[in-house]
């Protein structure tokens, strides 16, 4: 492995680790952090995230719940489980895993969820809150983003950083939050002419797109961090990402491959949003 290649195992330990000490000195105040995870239907990805949520939430000594309910599932019915969750005192954290089946609104359901619950970030409270720069439950993959990059050891503040994508769960809230850092961003979608230009003037790259290796060599500047989000599964059972990475790795600097390091990030920021929320409604 090349040594710009970014060791996703290693930041998520030592997250996880400092959050573990600080979950176990509540549990002896006899105070825990409750995550209740909802998944509806038997998309068979998100099962595997949902599981893996789980696993992380027992690892740092956060109670977790996790609600499985049929695809058929009306939206009235997933609404009242909300409502329920919402009024839990040992709930502090609702995620209702997406996407959800057609039938159902993604937005009524997320707008349903208490803003100081929604450790997803997407309540449009907490995406309005990020906007203006007040403080809010943070989009877990976006803040997970943020934090690679830091831990990398560049300094934002100051860099040219491209996004390529335009989501509302990563390349809007990402390029928020690198503005945030300061950074002087460039949002790329679909409609960007020249977007390879664009991109190799970033110092710092991020690929949202949802496109298999769509970015080569030609997209990067030498030394720059590239952000690989996407994951794709190919028709050989594989995954990758947006990025080429064998493609890239010799002309990035820091770099993430895919699988390995923004997944398992997201899910970390999950339970750091998680304890936030929990202190927060304690306080
Ligand atoms: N309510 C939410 N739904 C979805 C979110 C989200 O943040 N909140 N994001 C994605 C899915 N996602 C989290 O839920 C997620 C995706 C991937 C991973 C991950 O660890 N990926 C591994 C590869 C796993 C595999 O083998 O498939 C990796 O990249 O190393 C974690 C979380 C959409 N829905």
């Amino acid at each position: 492995m090349s040594e710009n290649v970014i060791n996703g195992k290693q930041i998520v330990a030592d997250i996880r680790g400092k959050l573990k000490e600080e979950i176990d000195l509540l549990a002896a105040e006899g105070f825990r952090p409750g995550l209740a995870v909802v998944l509806v239907g038997e998309d068979p990805a998100s099962a595997v995230y949902v599981r893996n949520k789980a696993k992380a939430c027992e690892q740092v000594g956060i109670y977790s719940e996790v609600h499985r309910l049929p695809a058929e599932t009306s939206q009235v019915e997933l609404l009242e489980l909300v409502d329920k969750l919402n009024r839990d005192t040992k709930i502090h954290g609702i995620l209702v895993q997406l996407p959800l089946p057609k039938h159902i609104s993604e937005d009524a359901v997320i707008d349903a969820i208490a803003v100081e619950k929604d450790v997803d970030g997407f309540h449009p409270i907490n995406v309005g809150n990020l906007s203006i720069g007040k403080p809010s439950l943070l989009p877990c993959t976006p803040a997970g983003v943020i934090e690679i990059i830091k831990r990398t050891g560049i300094t934002i503040s100051g860099k040219r950083a491209v996004v390529i994508g335009r989501s509302n769960i990563v390349g809007k809230p990402v390029s928020m939050l690198l503005l945030r850092e300061n950074a002087t961003v460039t949002v790329c979608h679909s409609r960007t002419e020249n977007m390879k230009e664009l991109c190799r003037e970033a110092d710092i790259l991020v690929v949202a797109i949802g496109k298999p290796k769509f970015v080569t060599k030609e997209f990067v500047k030498p030394g720059a961090v590239v952000i690989d989000v996407g994951i794709n599964r190919l028709e050989d059972g594989t995954l990758a990402g947006d990025v080429d990475f064998n493609d890239v790795v010799d002309t990035a600097g820091p770099i993430t491959p895919v699988p390995g390091v923004v997944g398992p990030m997201t899910i970390t920021m999950l339970l750091h949003n998680t304890l936030q929320a929990a202190k927060a409604l304690r306080a």
